[in-house]
C-alpha cells in the first residue's frame, strides 16, 4: 500500500499531453539485471493509447521487471524506458497511470471507504467513492478494516484503487490471482469498462482465456526477452493444427489416414478426436468417403495452446506438453 500511496501522493500534476504518434510507455532496448540474472535482455516495447496489451509468459520470464521499469518503480540497466513521453520516476510522468503490483498490501488499519477516500483526493476529478464501492462488490464491506477483508476483497480494492484517479494508462500484475470465478468475472468487466471509456490497459495474467477475451495485443515474454507480439489472431497463428471431434463406427486407422489428419485417438466413450492441419478440408474427406458421424465438433487453436508452443520452441528444455494443441481445451479457469 505505500508503494500505491506513494505512487498516487505523486499525481498531482495534469497527465501530461502526448503527441498522438507517441507511445503512452516506451521502452527501448532496455537491460535489468539481478545479480547475474538477466531479468531482461535488450527489450524494446511501445505500447499506444486504446491499446490492451496482455503480457504474458511463463514465472520468471520477466513481466513484473518489465512493469517495474515501466512504472518507475526500478530504473533499467541500461536502455531507455519513458512514461507519457518522460521519465516514469518523475511525479508528471505518473500522474495519469494507475497501477497494482503483484503483491496485495492494504493499509490492516484503515477501513475500505477511508482508503478510497484518501487515495481519491490526490486527483482533480476521481470516481466518487461509493460508485467504486459498488462496481467492485465492495459495498458491503465498506466500514470494514483493510486488514479484515479476505485476501480475494483485498485484490479487488487494489485494482479500485487504481482506478479511482481516471487514469489513462492502468497497468495491473496479476489483478486475478486468488479471486473466485464471481470476483474475476466482476473484475474483468470493470477493465472492459475502462477500456470501452477509451482507456489503455497493459495487464499480466496465468489466465490465458481471459486474457484472450480482452486483450487487443498479446506480447509474450520468455527468459527476458520479447519472443512474439502481435493481436491475439496472430499469436494464435503460430498454431495450425486444430482438434475435431466426432462420433463414428469408422474404425482409427481409416480416419487417420485421411488427407489432413495429422493424429487420433479414440476416447473409451467413444468419441474420436482427429488432430488436423485442415479442418475444413478433412470435414469434406469425410462426406466425401460417406464415411457416418455424429456430435461434429470443431474446435480452432486457442491462445492458451499457442503461449505453449511458443515458449515450448524458445526453451526447448520446458515440458512441451501442449506445444502441438493437442489439450487446447482446457477450461477457462486453468491456471499456469
Ligand atoms: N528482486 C529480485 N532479486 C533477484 N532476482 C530477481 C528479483 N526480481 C526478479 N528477479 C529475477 O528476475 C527474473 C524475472 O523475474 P520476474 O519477477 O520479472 O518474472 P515474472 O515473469 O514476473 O514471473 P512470475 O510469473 O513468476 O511472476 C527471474 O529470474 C527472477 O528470479
Amino acid at each position: 500500500m505505500t508503494e500505491i500511496i506513494q505512487e498516487q501522493a505523486d499525481t498531482r500534476s495534469a497527465p501530461p499531453s502526448l503527441n498522438r504518434n507517441t507511445p503512452l510507455v516506451s521502452a527501448r532496448n532496455v537491460t535489468k539485471k539481478f545479480g547475474p540474472q538477466f531479468a531482461l535482455d535488450r527489450v524494446t516495447l511501445e505500447i499506444f493509447a486504446g491499446q490492451t496489451v496482455g503480457l504474458l509468459g511463463p514465472n520468471g520470464a520477466g513481466k513484473s521487471s518489465m512493469i517495474s521499469l515501466l512504472t518507475g518503480l526500478r530504473r533499467p540497466d541500461a536502455g531507455v524506458v519513458e512514461l507519457f513521453g518522460r521519465d516514469p520516476l518523475t511525479p508528471a510522468a505518473r500522474s495519469a497511470l494507475g497501477t497494482t503490483p503483484q503483491a496485495t498490501a492494504v493499509p490492516p488499519t484503515l477501513r475500505v471507504n477511508e482508503t478510497i477516500s484518501l487515495v481519491a483526493a490526490h486527483y482533480p476529478d476521481p470516481v466518487p467513492t461509493a460508485e467504486l464501492l459498488e462496481q467492485f462488490g465492495l459495498a458491503a464491506v465498506a466500514g470494514k478494516q483493510c486488514g479484515a477483508l479476505s485476501g480475494g476483497q483485498q485484490r479487488r480494492l487494489m485494482v479500485a484503487l487504481a482506478l479511482v484517479g481516471r487514469p489513462a494508462l492502468v497497468v495491473l500484475d496479476e489483478p486475478t490471482t486468488g479471486l473466485d470465478v464471481e470476483a474475476r468475472d466482476l473484475l474483468w468487466q470493470q477493465l472492459r469498462d475502462y477500456r470501452a471509456s477509451g482507456g489503455t490497459l497493459l495487464i499480466t495474467s496465468h489466465y490465458l482465456a481471459e486474457i484472450e477475451a480482452l486483450a487487443d495485443r498479446i506480447v509474450v515474454i520468455d527468459q527476458g526477452r520479447i519472443i512474439a507480439d502481435g493481436t491475439v489472431d496472430e499469436i494464435k497463428s503460430h498454431i495450425s493444427l486444430s482438434h475435431v471431434r466426432l462420433r463414428t463406427t469408422v474404425p482409427l486407422d481409416s480416419l487417420t489416414s485421411l488427407e489432413s489428419v495429422v493424429s487420433g485417438e479414440l476416447s473409451e466413450h467413444g468419441i474420436t478426436t482427429l488432430v488436423s492441419d485442415d479442418a475444413d478440408n478433412l470435414v469434406r474427406r469425410l462426406v466425401l468417403a460417406k464415411m457416418p458421424f455424429s456430435d461434429l465438433q470443431v474446435n480452432g487453436a486457442t491462445l492458451e495452446a499457442a503461449f505453449l508452443a511458443l515458449t515450448a520452441k524458445n526453451d526447448p528444455g520446458r515440458p512441451a506438453h501442449d506445444a502441438s494443441g493437442t489439450n487446447s481445451n482446457r477450461p477457462v479457469t486453468q491456471e499456469f
